[in-house]
């Protein structure tokens, strides 16, 4: 029985230790497993190659996806899903492992829905996907976060500065709350609450009134900023757009750290981590959890569990729905917030 993989969306660590998961797992079911090139991209073109225990030896630790990433969307090309079912005809192709967050997974519930055998993987550094506890690259996100924030802490409180931390979170901010709360960061901005600039100096003032001569401030770069009282609350883009025609985020530290000084007078300077927080090796954790679900995936293809992607629920590996996974994106919620508000005085 062939079967195919695929990675789609942006790479985040523990990408190659799912494939190399999956493709041990199929040799003892008896599987054939090809890798599709650049996500749905690789049905489309036609475009594989065999993965074998050989070729996906020594990828365990390695950051990126061997099979290569994008955020082509087969239900906007002309004729995708045609060419999509033509691609696995014309293979033989049994049944195909999407692995990707929220915007891959979608596609492969409308593929589902019209009849294909798809099985899915949960991954993204954003840890927005509802259905799973946990996606695999949110943990490594957070450690490189985290360290970041605590070297700006030694850094800004010698020069009693404020300094505004930008990291990744296009939708949702757990990467901000979780390395905010870990970091004892003293603002965490989110795109779950517009933020409100004005509160935020005075917050930073008061601060600076009670001794405190430095500050740190982790901002997720999709957070929506309200710089006065008559103008809507807005995302900061660069003014291009993605692969997939989004805006693409980022420059809202920058603002950020701007409006601190113009308010507040306090020196203040920004770091914006960026793609660093998705490259490079997964944490032992990442590598764990991608292989437990690299694993689960394998078996569902076996079971014949399609249209439902392998999730974290508590310490177990489930099978859940994937039009569950897709119906909403997993917030941060309020609860959960308000422990790194105790943090902020
Ligand atoms: N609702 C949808 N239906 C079908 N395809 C989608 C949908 N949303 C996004 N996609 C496709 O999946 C791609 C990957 O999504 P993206 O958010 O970039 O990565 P991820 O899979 O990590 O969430 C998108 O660029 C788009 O081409
Ligand atoms: O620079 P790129 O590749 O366009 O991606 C930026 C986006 O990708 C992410 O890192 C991860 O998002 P996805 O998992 O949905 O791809 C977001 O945090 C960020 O907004
Ligand atoms: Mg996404």
């Amino acid at each position: 029985m062939k079967v195919a993989v695929l990675t789609g969306g942006g790479d985040c660590p523990g990408l190659n230790a799912v494939i190399r998961a999956i493709v041990r797992r199929a040799s003892e079911h008896g599987f054939e497993m090809m890798g599709l090139r650049d996500g749905w991209k690789g049905l489309l073109d036609d475009n594989h190659f065999r993965l074998t225990r050989e070729t996906t030896s020594g990828i365990l630790h390695r950051g990126g996806t061997i099979l290569g990433t994008s955020r082509v969307n087969p239900f906007k090309v002309e004729n995708g899903l045609e060419r999509v079912k033509r691609a696995i005809e014309r293979n033989g192709i049994h049944a195909v492992i999407a692995i990707g967050g929220e915007g891959t997974l979608s596609a492969a519930t409308r593929m589902s829905q019209e009849g294909l055998r798809i099985v899915g993987v949960p991954k993204t550094i954003d840890n927005d996907l509802n259905g799973t506890d946990f996606t695999f690259g949110f943990d490594t996100a957070v450690h490189i976060a985290t360290e970041a924030v605590d070297r700006l802490h030694s850094t800004a409180e010698s020069h009693k500065r404020v300094i505004v931390c930008e990291v990744m979170g296009r939708h949702v901010g757990w990467i901000a709350t979780y390395a905010g709360i870990a970091g004892g960061a003293d603002v965490i901005l989110v795109p779950e609450i517009p933020a409100d600039l004005e509160a935020v100096a005075q917050h930073l003032v008061r601060r600076n009134a009670g001794g405190r001569t430095f500050s740190i401030v982790v901002v997720a770069e999709g957070t929506r900023i309200k710089l006065s009282a008559e103008q809507n609350e807005q995302l900061v883009t660069t003014g291009a757009l993605d692969e997939a025609g989004r805006p693409r985020l980022g420059g809202v530290g920058n603002i950020v750290a701007a409006e601190i000084e113009r308010r507040t007078g306090f020196e203040t300077r920004v770091s914006v981590l960026g793609h660093i927080q998705r490259g490079g090796a997964p944490t032992a954790h990442d590598r764990v959890l991608a292989t437990r679900f690299g694993v689960h995936a394998c078996d569902m293809v076996a079971r014949g569990e399609f249209g439902k992607m392998a999730a974290l629920r508590g310490n177990e590996i489930v099978s859940e729905e994937l039009a569950e996974a897709t119906r909403e994106l997993k917030r941060v919620p309020e609860e959960f917030f308000k422990v790194a508000q105790v943090f902020f005085g």
